[in-house]
């Protein structure tokens, strides 16, 4: 008899963008995207953090203070290194974030050619960077949707 409780191709992407955020060295927010090709193929994996070559000890991960102070000036989005580590061609592909995109992202999204975006957490619907996001996602007709029920959840941190 087939197995029932297999799991389902939403949940088993969603872990691994999970799986992904669990890099990331960001005290706040531990962002995990992984995109999806039409056959169901992973053609990229990311996670936030500073750019080859620039040093997690020397540059900050604070939130506040001046711009240059904090991680905002230097961090890569999930989404973006995502994109850039995908080795072909994202036309009619899909993305699971752990977070809902910002607008910077929104726009990589979009001229990549991605067409659906599956989301865990929308954090930050009141700031005006989400608003922008959905605005440019309903224009450019990209469907986002949350995951409802993802159950698989990586507690890396309660096993060591
Ligand atoms: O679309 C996104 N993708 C992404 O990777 N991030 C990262 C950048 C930062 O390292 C962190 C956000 O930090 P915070 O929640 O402290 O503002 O999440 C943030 C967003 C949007 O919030
Ligand atoms: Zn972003």
């Amino acid at each position: 008899m087939k197995r029932q409780n297999y799991l389902k191709w939403d949940d088993y992407f969603m872990g691994v963008a999970d799986l992904s955020s669990k890099r990331s060295k960001d005290d706040t927010s531990q962002v995990g995207a992984c995109i999806v090709n039409e056959r169901n193929h992973i053609v990229g994996i990311g996670y936030n953090g500073f750019p080859i070559g620039c040093s997690d000890d020397e540059l900050p991960w604070e939130r506040e203070g001046e711009f240059l102070d904090t991680k905002y000036a230097y961090v890569v989005h999930a989404e973006a290194n995502a994109i850039l580590n995908s080795s072909t061609d994202l036309l009619d592909s899909r993305i699971y974030v752990t977070l809902f995109p910002c607008n910077e992202c929104a726009k990589l999204i979009i001229q990549s050619g991605i067409k659906e975006v599956v989301y865990l957490e929308d954090k930050y619907p009141d700031l005006d960077m989400t608003k922008a996001s959905k605005k440019l996602f309903d224009m450019a007709k990209i469907q986002y949707r949350p995951l409802k029920n993802y159950k698989v959840k990586i507690n890396h941190e309660e096993t060591k």
